[in-house]
């Protein structure tokens, strides 16, 4: 595959309300989408999920644009074949940027896919048509306003309930959440924000019989999640740990995770993406796939990825309408709390022109 070059479009979508996690609140995305065109006219579109400041891990959207404009795409364009995979070569020479990699090599793949009618879920092994969602709930000012925002969540048909918890709100919103709404899917993510030193603490969240806890210590403290994991009875679900296929695989040696959360950007795309799947399901550790806030197009991708077999528990693969007024592709709607695979080539939707023109804040083109 010919690629001429590729577009990076920089667009603004502001949130439906503020999304407040341990590391910070969100009002707005500052996404980078990324365009490949090849040489016969076929496109193909990639989402970088890195957020506006290294706030979720070190990567931030200002810094993959400049990775992507001086080392990502001279690297494609000096192969002989555009290939997502045979990408993976010189990307493998560049240290770390694997928001960066994901947007560009998912661009290429899906541009690929297009041109063989394939969609990204057949050529990824998807066995289902349709993925059970679930809905990530920031952290709120009060126990009522909590509430209120999960009880509008389970009324839309979620089929799991994902808490933000940080020191000083754990326990008791978790508490008020199992008490109201009974015996519903209930989990936590703490985006790093503990230490061992408080595995006392994280304990009291056992009676709650949550699915699992995400991400309570740093992300490099592996050793630390295997002591925790001998502390508490709640699973223990790693995130931003996991980078790659390797490091799952080390987690799991070295029981510091029972579930794993798959974020393709995490991972350097798709393709590193479904080899942590395999190797999750080689030993027997559910996986589930976790959202970075996509718009239409990472979120049809994500959904793809959910419809593998080992993605067994609902991920955070929610509908459009949990974080944008109007996305830029036809939005992905709940039904009967699940949100349908698309079924077109490639990644199976296509941003909506005028949608995109709206919230484009820039562009730039960058040929062979
Ligand atoms: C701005 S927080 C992004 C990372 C966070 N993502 C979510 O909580 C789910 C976001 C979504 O629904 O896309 C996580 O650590 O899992
Ligand atoms: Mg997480």
């Amino acid at each position: 595959m010919k690629v001429t070059g590729f577009e990076l479009r920089r667009i603004a979508m502001p949130l439906v309300s503020p999304f407040r996690t341990s590391f910070g609140v969100e009002h707005d995305r500052d996404v980078l989408l990324v365009r490949a065109v090849t040489e016969d006219g076929a496109e193909g579109w990639g989402e970088c999920v890195a957020m506006s400041e290294p706030l979720y891990s070190s990567e931030y959207v200002d810094g993959a644009a400049e990775v992507i404009r001086r080392f990502l795409i001279p690297a494609v364009l000096s192969l002989p074949d555009a290939d997502p995979y045979q990408v993976e070569v010189p990307f493998a020479k560049i240290k770390g940027h694997p928001m960066a990699k994901a947007a560009v090599q998912t661009a290429l793949l899906d541009a690929k896919l297009r041109i063989a009618g394939m969609p990204l879920a057949a050529h990824l092994g998807a066995v289902r048509d349709r993925v059970p969602a679930g809905v990530s709930v920031g952290i709120m000012d009060s126990i009522p306003e909590l509430l209120e925002a999960v009880e509008g969540y389970l009324a839309e048909g979620y089929l799991r309930i994902k808490l933000k918890i940080q020191p000083g709100w754990d326990v008791e919103p978790v508490r008020a959440v199992r008490e109201r709404f009974g015996d519903i899917l209930l989990q936590v993510d703490a985006n790093t924000a503990y230490t061992l030193a408080d595995a006392r603490h994280l304990a009291k969240l056992d009676p709650f019989e949550l699915l699992l806890m995400e991400q309570p210590l740093p992300e490099d403290d592996i050793r630390g999640h295997a002591e925790l994991a001998k502390q508490v009875r709640t699973p223990i679900c790693l995130d931003e740990s996991i980078t790659s296929a390797r490091a799952a695989a080390d987690a799991i040696a070295l029981g510091a995770t029972s579930v794993v959360n798959i974020k393709p950007g995490r991972v350097g795309g798709y393709l590193e993406a479904r080899r942590v799947h395999d190797v999750c399901a080689a030993n027997g550790v559910p996986v589930w796939v976790g959202g970075m806030l996509e718009t239409g197009i990472g979120r049809a991708a994500n959904v793809a990825l959910a419809a593998l077999p080992g993605c067994v528990l609902p991920g955070d693969t929610s509908a459009s309408d949990r974080y944008f007024r109007r996305d830029i592709t036809a939005p992905f709607v709940l039904a009967d709390g699940h949100l349908a695979v698309p079924t077109g080539p490639g990644v199976g939707v296509d941003p909506d022109p005028d949608a995109l023109a709206e919230v484009t804040t820039a562009t730039e083109w960058i040929a062979r």
